[in-house]
């Protein structure tokens, strides 16, 4: 299934927070979206996973959801959103729940996740008992359960540290490498945009507008960090935010 967004603008109350978005969100391939504090991201994202509605403007689907998908629109969040009275394959059965599916069929998909995100040995562990990049990793292994069309990413790194940050984005080319999933991956970090993305949507300060789309080539097997490639289009987004990030920031010191 393809996105395709056509003019979408949005306001809360007087606010005008996004303008004259258009742009396409192509099957199996990962789109970041990077911009200054307060430019409307997590409200793009929010409107093309239909939680919220735009002011004007559309979100069209186009194409068929891939087979035994349960969920077409799938979030993971910073947060985890982890039930802390359910363990690791509790919190990955909660989301096949409501589709009535086999006994057998359901543990199948409960210990293939589990395999694809190396928590086979965790399956019966508690939140508590797992550290942040652990949380996290159960989170996408719930989102891939329901086999999303498009999954929607809000800085789903942002609450790790900075080495765990670098094996999760290891971990998430590795999944994409073996089995191309579609992603809306919002981030503050430029660092992962160019690890992670195939597009980068580069929006100026609110109201959010198309900046620029830069295209990143080299498979994401290949993309490392310290690689002088991904450095060079790195600083390029930084140079095209840098000014105004640094406006946003004033704004909201004295909003
Ligand atoms: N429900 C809401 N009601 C009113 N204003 C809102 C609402 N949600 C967001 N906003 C405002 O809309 C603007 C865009 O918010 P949004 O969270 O989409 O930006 P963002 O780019 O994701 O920000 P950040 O990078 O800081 O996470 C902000 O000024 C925010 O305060």
């Amino acid at each position: 299934m393809d996105l395709t967004l056509s003019n979408l603008t949005h306001r809360y109350g007087a606010t005008e927070v996004l303008s004259g978005i258009d742009l396409d969100i192509a099957h199996g391939r990962i789109l970041c979206i990077v911009g200054p504090s307060g430019c409307g991201k997590s409200t793009l994202l929010r409107m093309i996973g239909g939680l919220e509605r735009p002011t004007s403007g559309s979100v069209l689907q186009r194409g068929a959801v891939p087979p035994d998908c349960l969920n077409p629109l799938t979030y993971i969040f910073q947060d985890f959103a982890l039930l802390p009275w359910r363990s690791v394959a509790g919190n990955i059965a909660l989301v096949l729940e409501d589709h009535r599916l086999p006994g057998p069929r359901r543990d199948q998909i409960i210990a293939d996740v589990l395999a694809r995100t190396n928590l086979t040995e965790f399956r019966n562990a508690w939140p508590r008992q797992l550290s942040g990049g652990m949380k996290q990793r159960v989170a996408i292994a719930r989102a891939l359960a329901v086999n999303p069309a498009v999954m929607l990413m809000d800085e789903p790194l942002s609450a790790l540290d900075a080495q765990t940050r670098e094996l999760l984005m290891d971990d998430l080319v590795a999944l994409w490498t073996r089995a191309p999933f579609t992603a809306v991956y919002v981030t503050h970090n430029l660092a992962e945009a160019v690890r992670l993305g195939h597009r980068i949507v580069v929006l100026s300060r609110r109201p959010g507008r198309i900046r620029e789309i830069v295209e990143i080539d080299t498979p994401l097997a290949d993309r490392h960090a310290g690689d002088p490639a991904l450095e060079a289009h790195q600083a390029h987004l930084w140079q095209l935010m840098r000014d105004e990030a640094a406006a946003a920031d004033m704004e909201l010191q004295n909003g």
